[in-house]
């Protein structure tokens, strides 16, 4: 069956006439299925479990009220949630439209309907309630397989950091990323965009950091034909680009003032003006900003703006360091030999036990990314079918010197540890450790650790 021919539609309607009049519009895109009232109407969307659904609120027994259609749709919803629910109402009823969509339903329409108008928000709805379907398909196969497609990870917090982009992926709310370098930000930003409605239009990274402050403005918002001497073309920029779609700006803290002020004005009204062009554009982006840098103190030293942090951080998602994710080291670890060593076609099948103790063992300052190299490296240097800890070329940087630091590393460790299985909480964590919550403060402290990011 084609995936157009899969398009269901439920249109409830007591008026026979108009019912015949929409399936007739609607019968090229959708399969129709049709209800007169509540009973054959919750009958149909057991059967079909229909995508969208329109809804006259004025049904038999009470044609002139609106109770039957209200009872209707709650009783629909209760057992399809996910079917889209357009309300069709009268001009009077305006006040049960507005309550219909509190209690979830997609949209409303005004009677007498504009039928090429219903059509586009059928549209809109159809393509939400078969992204939301997708993703809901998505997640069983995650919890079948323990991962997120390319975001390899099985530790508490990267499930944790999965079902967070589910839920927001959907929205168009603007989401900063904070974490150390290397940790995923983008590919998590990646994530996002690939699941909501943007994910057929572009996503454009732009790194605020790689690019000369005097660049950057034209990188982001174009210019025109001789905006200035070396300008002799016209130029789109990376915000222009990514309409419709995800803006991503990495390294977001290192953007200047005057940067800042354009980019607080792109995001109130998604207005932008090229450099030397004289009209405002109207785009329609999404964006997801990410640092590596503590933007909160940027904003106390003066050197970022906190309105633009406010619209920025309308989510937080906080990516933990590798160190801090249990066993993913590991899992990473294979999955990078498994791809490299199909890559260059050499016979290395895995890694001796004292290079996962290693892999284990070591702090990761560069993350993810660190990792990445380390064992491509690795791929090419060994020279049997097992890595060997010196192949990884670590040793040196993870092995504790002295006792001390040793000390201090398992300490670091536990605490870690403990402070993540009770969410930051510092009481539970200081109990479980059998400490008081003023050590364990001192200690979170030296650690450099904040409970924010558990
Ligand atoms: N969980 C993961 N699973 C698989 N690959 C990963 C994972 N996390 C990161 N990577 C890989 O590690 C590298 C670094 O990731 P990415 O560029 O997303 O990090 P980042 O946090 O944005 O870094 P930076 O702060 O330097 O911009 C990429 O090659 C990415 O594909």
């Amino acid at each position: 069956m084609s995936e157009e021919a899969r398009k269901s539609i439920l249109i409830v309607e007591d008026d026979e006439n108009i019912r015949k009049q929409m399936k007739w519009a609607l019968a090229k895109e959708y399969d129709v299925l049709m209800a007169g009232d509540r009973a054959t109407a919750l009958q149909l969307c057991q059967k079909h479990s229909p995508g969208v659904m329109t809804l006259d609120l004025g049904l038999p027994p009470d044609p002139n009220g609106s109770s039957e259609g209200l009872q209707t749709l709650q009783e629909v919803l209760q057992h399809n949630p996910k079917t889209k629910i357009i309300i069709i109402t009268g001009n009077q009823e305006r006040a049960n439209a507005r309550k219909a969509v509190e209690s979830g339903a997609y949209d409303f329409q005004n009677k007498p309907v504009d039928i090429e108008e219903l059509k586009i928000v059928l549209r809109r709805a159809y393509n939400l309630y078969a992204l939301e379907e997708e993703n809901a398909r998505l997640r069983e196969q995650r919890e079948q397989k323990n991962a997120f497609e390319d975001i390899i990870g099985e530790s508490t917090r990267m499930k944790r950091l999965f079902s967070m982009i589910e839920r927001i992926a959907t929205t168009d709310i603007s989401v900063l990323i904070t974490g150390e370098s290397g940790v995923g930000k983008e590919l998590v930003a990646k994530a996002i965009h690939d699941r909501s409605l943007r994910k057929d239009f572009p996503f454009i990274p732009i790194n605020c950091a790689a690019i000369p402050e005097t660049l950057l403005e034209s990188e982001l918002f174009g210019h025109e034909k001789g905006a200035f001497t070396d300008a002799y073309t016209r130029k789109i920029g990376k915000v222009e680009l990514a309409d419709k779609g995800t803006l991503f700006l990495d390294e977001m803290g290192e953007l200047g003032q005057p940067l800042q002020a354009k980019l607080l004005r792109f995001l109130q009204d998604q207005m932008i003006e090229r450099v030397g062009g004289k009209n405002p554009i109207q785009v329609d982006v999404r964006v997801i900003a990410a640092t590596n840098r503590n933007l909160e103190e940027n904003i106390r030293q003066g050197l970022f703006r906190e309105d633009l942090f406010f619209r920025l951080n309308e989510i937080h998602i906080h990516v933990p360091p590798l160190r801090e994710r249990e066993n993913d080291a590991q899992v990473l670890a294979k999955k990078f030999l498994d791809e490299f060593a199909r890559e260059t076609n050499r016979p290395i099948k895995g890694f001796t036990q004292n290079a996962q103790q290693l892999i284990s063992d070591y702090a990761w300052p560069g993350n993810v990314r660190e990792l990445r190299s380390r064992i491509k490296r690795a791929v090419v240097m060994a020279d049997a079918a097992l890595i060997k800890p010196e192949d990884l070329d670590l040793r040196a940087k993870s092995t504790p010197i002295t006792l001390k630091e040793a000390r201090d590393q398992i300490e670091c460790k536990l605490i870690r540890e403990a402070l993540d299985r009770n969410n930051g909480n510092v009481s539970q964590a200081a109990k479980e450790l059998e400490v008081t919550r003023p050590t364990l403060h001192d200690l979170m402290k030296k650690h450099n650790l904040s409970k924010d990011k558990f």
